[in-house]
Order: structure tokens, then sequence, then C-alpha cells
């Protein structure tokens, strides 16, 4: 990916051996940015047995607000 020259990630971990990549497809909540003062919130729920991942809100949103959540930021390594 850095040598594509990518700026922009899309992975998600939902958990230790699972990993959302959405680089390449995925929906609308692939573009939703960081905030560390952010407007949504992300929960993980099993449903049937199959984990799902939604975005709730966590106040009143305006009509073109800009969404935001927290990607609780883990870095690997000095890049
Ligand atoms: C899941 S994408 C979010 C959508 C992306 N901004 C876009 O235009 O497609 C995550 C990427 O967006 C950028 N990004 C997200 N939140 C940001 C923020 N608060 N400040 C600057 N860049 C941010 C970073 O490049 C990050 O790798």
């Amino acid at each position: 990916m850095k040598r594509q020259r990518y700026t922009n990630f899309y992975l998600c971990e939902v958990s230790s051996n699972m990993v959302i990549d959405a680089t390449n497809k995925g929906n609308k909540s692939r573009f939703i940015n960081h905030s560390c003062e952010p407007n949504t919130e992300m929960e993980k729920w099993t449903v049937d047995g199959e984990t799902r991942v939604g975005i709730f809100a966590l106040r009143d949103i305006q009509r073109g607000e800009e969404l935001t959540y927290d990607y609780k930021f883990v870095q690997f390594g000095a890049d």
C-alpha cells in the first residue's frame, strides 16, 4: 500500500482475528473520518451467530453535518 502511495486506509479491526478491508468495496460508512469528539460510535453485535457492525449516533446530528467516530488508533510501526 505504501508503495502504491495510498493515503486513505479503509481497514477496521473488528476482533483479533477479523478485519474489514473496505479498500476496494464497501458501504458509505467507509468514508467516515476519525474524530476525538465523534458524533457516532461503532458497535459490534452478534446476530444469529454472525458478527455485525453498526454505526450509531451519539447525539442529534444536523443534516449535512460530517459523520465521525473515534478510530481508537493503534499504530503499527513508525510509519
Ligand atoms: C476510512 S477512510 C475515511 C474516508 C477518507 N477520508 C476518504 O476521503 O475516502 C480513513 C482515511 O481518511 C483519512 N482521515 C480520517 N480521519 C481523518 C482526520 N480526522 N484527519 C485527517 N485525515 C483523516 C486518513 O487518510 C485515513 O486513512
